[in-house]
């Protein structure tokens, strides 16, 4: 059985997360950002990463997931600087259980992300009234995803990854 672990990140939360979940994986397997992988020929296991970007999945995420997910076996990892339990989240997941219809989707993991400074003092000049709003969240994020949080994503690597053996 062959995994790869994909992700997309801008300031290395997600990144910290797809590490995580590579380090616990067991069996043949590859770490790479998303900007590298082409396609999921000859992998039975995909983890997918992301940050939250504007209330959705990246584009680039969804639409490489659409493209690509036929017949896969998919799971998905997120980070957002909402705090876990915020509402939104369900339509997160939803949203990437949407994508993957035409794939076997196995879960999503999801846990809060650092706001990095120079995106908290964009997201405050924002004229979003929303976008501003995470901004002043800012300082509550600093230090996510912390080690709970990490051990959290080394649980559910394993779950996923027991699925389908
Ligand atoms: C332009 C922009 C938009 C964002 N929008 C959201 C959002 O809608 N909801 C949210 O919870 N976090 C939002 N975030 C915060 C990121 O999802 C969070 O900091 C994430 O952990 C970043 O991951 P990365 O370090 O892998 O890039 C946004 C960040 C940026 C830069």
């Amino acid at each position: 059985m062959k995994t790869l672990v994909t992700y997309m990140t801008q300031t290395g939360n997600t990144k910290k997360i797809a590490e995580a979940i590579y380090g616990e994986i067991t069996g043949e397997k590859d770490v790479k950002d998303i900007e590298d992988v082409s396609n999921l020929e000859g992998y039975d296991l995909v983890f997918v990463g992301f940050p939250v970007l504007q209330f959705n999945i990246p584009e680039k995420v969804s639409n490489f997931v659409k493209e690509n997910v036929a017949g896969k076996n998919i799971a998905f990892f997120m980070t957002h600087a909402v705090p876990e339990g915020f509402e939104a989240i369900h339509s997160w997941t939803g949203s990437c259980k949407d994508i993957a219809a035409s794939g076997n989707y196995l879960g999503t993991f999801e846990c809060q992300g650092e706001l990095a400074q120079p995106v908290i003092d964009m997201l405050l000049e924002s004229d979003d009234p929303q976008m501003k709003e995470f901004g002043e969240m800012g300082p509550s994020t600093k230090g996510q995803p912390d080690e709970s949080r990490v051990q959290k994503a080394r649980e559910f690597a394993k779950e996923i990854q027991a699925k389908v053996q």
